[in-house]
């Protein structure tokens, strides 16, 4: 097993010269993520203060529970920043919990949630059921090869509609739609950090190497 090893990531200090991607770290399996792009070559740090923001070239947002995220976020001082570095530009990669925080519109939210926004979707939380109605399914992602990418779902959000500025990635065999990407944004329904599938975080790794060279 692979011990990863918070407390350097915490001091900023990977040790590879790779993108700088943070991973926020409020709650959630931000350990994971972190654990994957750093095999991917990443130079990861976790993300809980503003001033955090300023060191890195692309954020993933983890899955977890969005509610919680959204009042820690805005308790942090880190919402405001957040909303501000992704209109800028910044590549942000949000799984489930997270791809809840990037939509511009949240159905079944409760009293008073907020998203940060940023992706033209409409998502529904909690669309697949509860915790123990949790599944995996091979979805054909068309952007990421001929393989399928073997998808984990836990209490997963669902887009129901994809606006005109973002674009469906994926969709269930029922034709719902689980992932999207607009610019610089890439969001999943599932949790790839979690079952060995990388491809969704080259893909964005990529996204943020091109950004990071036309900035
Ligand atoms: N696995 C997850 O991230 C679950 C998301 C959770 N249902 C929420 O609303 O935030």
């Amino acid at each position: 097993m692979t011990t990863l090893r918070t407390e350097s990531l915490d001091a900023g200090a990977a040790a590879s010269a790779g993108p700088r991607v943070g991973v926020l770290a409020l709650q959630g399996d931000f350990r994971e993520h972190a654990h994957v792009l750093t095999k991917l070559g990443a130079s990861v740090s976790l993300v809980r203060r503003p001033a955090e923001l300023d060191a890195i070239e692309g954020l993933v947002i983890p899955g977890g529970e969005s509610t919680v995220m959204d009042k820690l976020s805005r308790a942090y001082g880190l919402a405001e920043p957040l909303k501000a570095a992704i209109t800028a530009g910044l590549p942000v990669y949000g799984t489930c919990a997270g791809l809840i925080m990037l939509a511009d519109s949240v159905l079944d939210a409760i009293a008073g949630q907020q998203s940060l926004g940023g992706l033209d979707v409409v998502v529904r939380r909690n669309a697949f059921g509860s915790q123990n109605q949790s599944f995996e399914t091979d979805l054909d992602v068309p952007a990421l090869g001929d393989a399928p990418v073997h998808a984990v779902f836990i209490r997963g959000p669902v887009v129901e509609s994809v606006g005109p500025s973002a674009t469906a990635l994926a969709t269930i065999s029922d034709g719902r739609v689980v992932a999207v990407e607009q610019g610089n944004l890439l969001g999943t329904s599932f949790h790839p950090e979690i079952n060995g599938e990388y491809r969704f975080h080259k893909y964005f790794l990529a996204k943020v190497r091109a950004a990071a060279t036309t900035a």
